[in-house]
């Protein structure tokens, strides 16, 4: 796709100066064809996949319309979290930064309302708020919506979801009507849709259309674990893949409670985030992750949406989300601005349906993959520290290193070799893991763990297969004519194989060609038993 850079976008030249200190090269797609259709001054819809910058796609044409000379309020700016209201303000200060006399102001519960009344007597043209704390301040007549020619929804689904509905419409219809009304976000349900028929007029929908609603750069895979499992497979991950920084998402208060005791136990940097923790907690460890003083943040879904840290390699689903949407923020939360990252997600017994049916509806593939056993880890470990240590060896001068060595061998009866392996040892300190394939064995539950791999099947209608029938002889393919290998079982609307582990590949190749040929796999009804 050709590409657009900033300077081609008609903006001020103090926004395209802040876009190249911010290190933007170019736009991104939503930025190139949102920011010239709200500068007409349009009603918006906008999707695109997360981490693509629709920040600064709705926050530029605010910037550029916001007339400074004008003290009053002029744009408003509305968000599902706390988080996300400081993060958005801050991007858009970023952004304005070498323009004078525009005032932009987060709002957000929790924080010392007399101390926000304060600041909003300073004369503010663009508040980023909640929107119950938006409300309170148009109660106390502290905020005042008559000047605002601009609104945002931004996150307008989850703002729904968590139940705004009403906060939204009380604020909307106090805004005046002739007003640009704009909403965002990377999934949009119907409900946000009938919002949009109601609070905006000829509104232009932009879809940055991609066939997946997930990001290409973020790797994803699943695990099938036990339930009290969870947290040792989440430390095999974390050791193996050695994330910069990693958010682990729960489905409850009390499951990020327990998992941050835990992981704290274990030695790790963890801090936990959810909606029952004071104000100043929060922003807190909020503020220690953004700075890397915490490695793995475990939060409930307050930390799914827009949340932006730059170094975040690893999304751990360590509860399955209950809706589908959430898979998409949640993992978006990696591999943003064209980075590259991993999502994690563990499943329990038939959670790996529910698994399959995500996967459907971000039309992406999620692998299936085994957990890791002690030994892989150790392997990836020592691999990653020879790797560091070949660069040094490019790198710097070791003369003096050597010489110590030297003098070690000359003085003693061991050799460079043995030198050199038991400072491995020191420095990945692993044991001979004996009996580390039996508890990693374990950690593979269901089907796994009896040697059975269990395959999905794209059971088109015409194939008619049903529950019970028997998966047979794939002639020609699998090398085992007549042998029988599993039998069809059907869960929801998946249709799956259990096949012995061995055959899994045979099989799948067998489906695969199967497709190919437009021939079906042999199944063969339940009754010729
Ligand atoms: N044109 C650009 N080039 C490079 N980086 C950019 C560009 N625009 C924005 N960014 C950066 O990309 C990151 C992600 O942007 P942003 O948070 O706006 O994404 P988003 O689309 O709102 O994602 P989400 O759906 O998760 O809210 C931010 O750090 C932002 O500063
Ligand atoms: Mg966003």
């Amino acid at each position: 796709m050709e590409t657009i850079r900033f300077d081609e976008l008609g903006l001020s030249e103090q926004i395209v100066k802040a876009t190249v200190t911010m290190g933007f090269e170019e736009a991104s797609p939503i930025q190139a064809k949102a920011i010239p259709a709200a500068m007409q001054g349009k009603d918006l819809i906008g999707q695109a996949q997360t981490g693509t910058g629709k920040t600064a796609a709705f926050g530029i044409p605010i910037l550029e319309k916001v007339d400074p000379k004008n003290k009053k309020l002029q744009a408003l700016v509305l968000c599902p979290t706390r988080e996300l209201a400081i993060q958005v303000a801050d991007e858009i200060r970023n952004l304005s930064r070498y323009l004078h006399g525009i005032k932009i102001l987060p709002i957000y519960g929790g924080q010392e309302i007399v101390k926000q009344i304060r600041s909003l007597k300073a004369g503010i043209q663009i508040i980023i708020g909640t929107p119950g704390r938006i409300m309170d301040h148009m109660r106390r007549k502290t905020i005042r919506l008559e000047d605002v020619n601009t609104v945002v929804l931004d996150e307008a689904d989850e703002m729904l979801n968590m139940g705004f509905r009403d906060d939204i419409e009380t604020i909307l219809r106090e805004i005046p009507e002739e007003r640009q009304t704009i909403l965002f976000s990377a999934t949009m349900p119907k409900p946000i849709m009938d919002i949009a028929k109601t609070y905006q007029k000829d509104a232009e929908l932009i879809r940055v259309v991609k066939k997946e609603l997930t990001v290409p750069s973020i790797d994803q895979f699943y695990y099938e674990v036990r339930p009290k499992n969870k947290e040792e497979v989440l430390c095999r991950l974390l050791d193996m893949y050695d994330p910069n920084l990693s958010l682990v998402f729960c489905n409850t208060k009390r499951q990020v409670d327990e998992l941050v005791s835990g992981l704290v136990g274990r030695g790790y940097f963890a801090a936990g985030l959810h909606g029952d923790m004071k104000q100043s907690q929060r922003d807190r460890v909020m503020n220690g992750f953004r700075k890397g003083k915490t490695d793995i943040l475990v939060a409930t879904d307050v930390a799914a949406r827009g949340i932006d840290v730059d170094d975040v390699e690893a999304v751990f689903n360590y509860d399955i989300p209950q809706d589908d949407e959430y898979y998409v923020h949640r993992i978006g939360r990696t591999g943003r601005a064209g980075r590259n990252g991993t999502a994690f997600s563990f499943v329990v017994g038939k959670e790996v349906y529910k698994l399959k049916e995500i996967q459907r509806y971000c039309k992406t593939k999620i692998y299936a993959r085994p957990v890791p056993s002690v030994n892989d880890v150790a392997a990836t470990k020592q691999e990653k520290i020879f790797h560091q240590v070949e660069q040094l060896i490019q790198e710097e001068d070791l003369t003096s290193m050597i010489q110590m060595i030297q003098d070690r061998v000359n003085e003693s009866d061991y050799t460079a070799m043995d030198l050199a392996a038991a400072f491995l040892k020191l420095i990945t300190n692993t044991d001979d893991a004996a009996q580390d394939e039996d508890t990693t064995q374990l950690l593979n539950t269901g089907a796994e763990e009896e040697g059975m791999v269990r395959l999905f099947i794209n059971a088109g209608k015409k194939q008619n297969i049903r529950p019970g029938d028997i998966v047979g002889a794939i002639a020609g393919e699998s090398g085992m004519p007549g042998k029988l290998i599993g039998s069809i079982d059907m869960y929801d609307k998946y249709t799956f194989v259990e096949v012995p582990r061995e055959y899994a590949m045979d099989v799948l190749h067998a489906m695969d060609h199967a497709k190919i040929k437009g021939r079906s796999i042999n199944i063969e009804p339940a009754n010729q038993k």
